[in-house]
């Protein structure tokens, strides 16, 4: 069966929890994605302990965000390890997106626009008024044209964004509960069937399925609910 359009964040403490989740969820999911926390703890080296030999796709998200020339330097010292998809934040601008693509070519790099953990509140504290949909959509196709080729959003604003940036772009949405999960820190959240019906292409689901007692069976039973949506 082909696996799921599903990314499980491997947000782990360690490195063999993060190996186990991984070996756990693989048969039945597209990708894995290593995070801040696993990768400043050990390194490159994470990357092939959760690949464990297996064909799984890497989804290396640094969340990179800086001048153009240090955000070039960091995406060519990533790139050798063939991740995937790597994030940038799409708030660093058009020359440091494009710096990245440029000094990545053989991974997808992925604009975060606006994260799913911030409220409509939280955005005009930080200056970014009106709702997240206008700054989602702005900060997209910027993100476009700088040439990326993924986007970042939530559920919430996936729609929008397919409509603004055509069919070719990979639509990434975190910010996933299965309905009745508790949201925690995420603010703009939908169901992984209702993200996939409004065009979304990969899920990011974490702790749904790593905080859950088998996160093998949580991913098979999400993926099985994917197919028959
Ligand atoms: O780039 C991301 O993956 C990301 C962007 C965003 O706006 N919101 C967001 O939650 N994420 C990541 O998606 C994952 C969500 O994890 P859960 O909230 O546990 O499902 C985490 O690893 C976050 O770092």
């Amino acid at each position: 069966m082909t696996p799921a359009p599903i990314a499980v964040a491997l947000d782990a403490p360690d490195l063999e929890t993060a190996a186990r989740w991984a070996a756990m969820v693989t048969p039945h999911v597209s990708t894995v994605k290593v995070g801040l926390e696993l990768y400043l703890r050990y390194g490159p080296d994470v990357i092939d302990s959760v690949r464990g030999g297996s064909g799984v796709q890497v989804f290396l998200d640094l969340k990179l965000h800086d001048i153009p020339n240090t955000v070039a330097g960091a995406a060519k010292a990533v790139s050798r390890l063939r991740p995937a998809i790597l994030t940038v934040h799409a708030a660093g601008g058009p020359a440091m997106i494009q710096a990245a693509v440029q000094a990545a070519p053989h991974t997808k790099i992925a604009a975060v626009t606006v994260l799913t953990s911030l409220s409509e509140a939280d955005l005009g504290r930080i200056g970014l008024s009106g709702p997240a949909d206008d700054a989602v959509r702005r900060l997209a196709v910027l993100s476009v044209r700088a040439g990326a080729t993924a986007l970042v959003c939530s559920p919430h604003e996936v729609a929008a964004v397919r409509s603004e940036v055509g069919p070719e772009i990979t639509l990434i949405t975190p910010g996933v509960r299965p309905a009745g999960a508790e949201t925690q820190d995420q603010a703009r959240v939908a169901t992984p069937e209702q993200a996939m019906a409004d065009g979304a292409d990969l899920l990011v689901i974490g702790r749904p399925i790593t905080g859950s007692a088998d996160p093998g069976a949580t991913a098979a039973a999400l993926a099985a609910s994917l197919r028959r949506a």
